[in-house]
Order: structure tokens, then sequence, then C-alpha cells
């Protein structure tokens, strides 16, 4: 049965798991969207879940606030997905933002008007199948911090295939996702998957990126130490060849791409604390030309 007090708003990879979870869990969430589905549908590690809809694709009067929203769109669609929130959201609802980047308060704010921004860290990887359905190729983890939103979320997910942990120094794990993502920021320049990493070159690239990336995230309060650029490359050196990023899915089906909260805002950070960022100087004009042209 559909929960009157969780929504979904943009069913896409991420979405569809977190749907999914809920689903598991009885709180299965009303689904808003841009493409019409019946139902939903995710195939996690040992399981095959399906998610009742529809996907409603329109605002109209019976969209009316909630408890909860999960907001699971890109950032570059954020403006066009504000109409939902203005329906959904009442003083006290929820918005768990399933986004990347670490500005994710104050760009939702600028679009919701109403609702508690709770910012979150996304650590899987799902990928959407060309029949629709979503492939969950890690087990499900999210991170918020530990305040009176954050474990709502924990509490609504509890059970279910999503783990997730509240901590107290969000910021430091917020950053450190995002120099994950910086770095996949490279997938989407070169057209490849993880198992470019296994080039020497290209991992000696990433290392010096990630440092530069460290730099600016202790600038701005991150707690990380000085092997994290090292066991980031470790990492995505550890992943199945073909694994992608969704910035590279973005690429490859000629979506806008999330450039500037993923690799901009290193450089955007950098400039303003007076550190040298030579890798993103090169990096962001790139996949910004990548993303918008021209040409
Ligand atoms: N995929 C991944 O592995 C990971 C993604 N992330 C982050 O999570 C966020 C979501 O990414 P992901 O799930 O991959 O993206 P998807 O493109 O798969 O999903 C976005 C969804 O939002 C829908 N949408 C677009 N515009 C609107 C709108 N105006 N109103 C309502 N819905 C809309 C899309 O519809 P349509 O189907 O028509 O495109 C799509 O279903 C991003 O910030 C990404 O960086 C973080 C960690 C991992
Ligand atoms: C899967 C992962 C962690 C890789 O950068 C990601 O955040 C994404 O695809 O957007």
């Amino acid at each position: 049965m559909t929960s009157p007090n969780v929504a979904v708003i943009g069913p896409g990879a991420i979405g569809t798991t977190i749907a999914a979870a809920l689903h598991q869990v009885g709180r299965t969430p009303r689904l808003y969207g841009r493409t019409a589905r019946d139902q939903l549908e995710l195939h996690a590690p040992g399981d095959h879940l399906v998610v009742p809809g529809p996907v409603q694709v329109k605002v109209t009067p019976d969209v009316t606030p909630v408890n909860l929203v999960f907001l699971a769109v890109k950032a570059t669609q954020l403006e066009a997905a504000a109409p939902w929130l203005a329906a959904l959201c009442r003083a006290d609802t929820i918005v768990c933002v399933l986004q990347n980047g670490v500005e994710q308060e104050t760009a939702v704010a600028e679009h919701a008007r109403l609702g508690r921004v709770l910012p979150s860290v996304v650590w899987f990887p799902a990928q959407t199948r060309a029949d629709g359905s979503v492939w969950l190729r890690a087990p499900a983890r999210l991170t918020v911090p530990d305040t009176e939103p954050g474990r709502a979320v924990s509490e609504a997910l509890a059970g279910s295939l999503c783990t997730v942990e509240a901590v107290a120094d969000f910021r430091s794990l917020a950053w450190r996702k995002l120099m994950q993502n910086a770095l996949a920021g490279l997938m989407a320049l070169t057209g490849r998957r993880a198992g470019m990493f296994a080039r020497a070159d290209l991992a000696e690239l990433g290392l010096v990126y990630l440092r530069e990336c460290l730099a600016v995230a202790r600038a701005e309060g991150a707690d990380l130490g000085d092997e994290v650029p090292g066991e980031i490359i470790d990492t995505f050196r550890a992943y199945p060849a073909d694994m992608g990023t969704s910035i590279l899915a973005d690429r490859e089906a000629g979506r806008p791409l999330e450039w500037d909260v993923r690799n901009g805002v290193v450089l955007r950070r950098g400039r303003h604390h007076g550190i040298p960022t030579p890798v993103s100087e090169v990096v962001v004009p790139l996949l910004a030309a990548t993303g918008e042209g021209p040409g």
C-alpha cells in the first residue's frame, strides 16, 4: 500500500533503489518523476524487487504534503523538479537529498521554500538498464548527519536493503565522497569505465588530482588523512573493469553533466581559499565543454 507519508522525487537509479528499500519495509512511497511508469524494478544482489507505481509526472491537486521526501533528481534537474517540492513540502517535511556534491543544502533550499533539507552521502553504484529497470551493483548505503531529521531517515529505512549511518562529522565524509566523484569525472572525459585506472599513468594523474582535492577539502573543514587519495585510487582499481559512474551514464545518454557540483566545486573553493588547483584548471573546463559545448 502506498504510504501517504513518504515520497520519492526522481525515481531513476538511486531513487528506484531507495523506493525499493522503503517498499521492502512497508513504507511504499508515492513516486514523482519525468517518465511515466507503472512500476519500478530493482535488481539487487540476490534480490529482485518490484515497487508498485504509478510514477506520476504531472503536479495535480492530489499531490499533497508528506512527512518525508527523498529527492533523487540530478543536480542539473533541481530547478525543473521544484514544483514537486512546492507541492510535497510543508514546514516540517524532511527533504533527504540523494545527490552527489557538498552543496546540497544551499542548492535545494533555493528551490524548496518549505521543508527541512537533509544532505546525505550516497555510497552505492546503481545503473539504469535499457528496459528501465535498475541494477544495484553493491550494497546500498547512505550516510546522514546525526541530527533529528537524520535519525528519522535512519528509522524510515531500518531493516531494509539500504543501511543508513548517522554521523557527527558529516562534512568529512561528504568531502571524501566528493573526492571519489571528482576522480570519476575523468571517466566522463575519456568515455571509459573503471578499468581505465589499471593504467599507471592514469592512476598517477588521479593521485595528483586527489591530493589537490584533499587540500581544498581540508580548507573546507574536512578531517581527512594523507592516506585518503591512495585509498580512493586503490578502490577504483579494485572495481570491476566495467563499473561506470553516473556522470559517464549522463555523457553516454547526451544529458547535462553534473560537472560543477562534482568537479567545479574543487576549483571554486580552491580559488576562494587561495589554494592552487592546477589539475582542476584543466579538468573543469574540459568537463564543462564535454557537457555543454559549444561545438
Ligand atoms: N547512479 C549512481 O550510482 C549514483 C548516483 N549518485 C547521485 O545521485 C543523484 C541521482 O543520480 P541517478 O539516480 O544516477 O540519476 P538518474 O538520471 O538515474 O535519475 C534521475 C531521475 O530523476 C528524474 N527526473 C528528471 N527531471 C525530473 C523532474 N523535473 N521531476 C521529477 N523527476 C525528474 C529522471 O527522469 P527520466 O527517467 O525521465 O530521466 C530520473 O528518473 C545524482 O546527483 C548522482 O550524482 C550518487 C551516488 C551513486
Ligand atoms: C558510484 C559512484 C560512487 C562513483 O563515483 C557515484 O557516486 C556515481 O556514480 O555518481
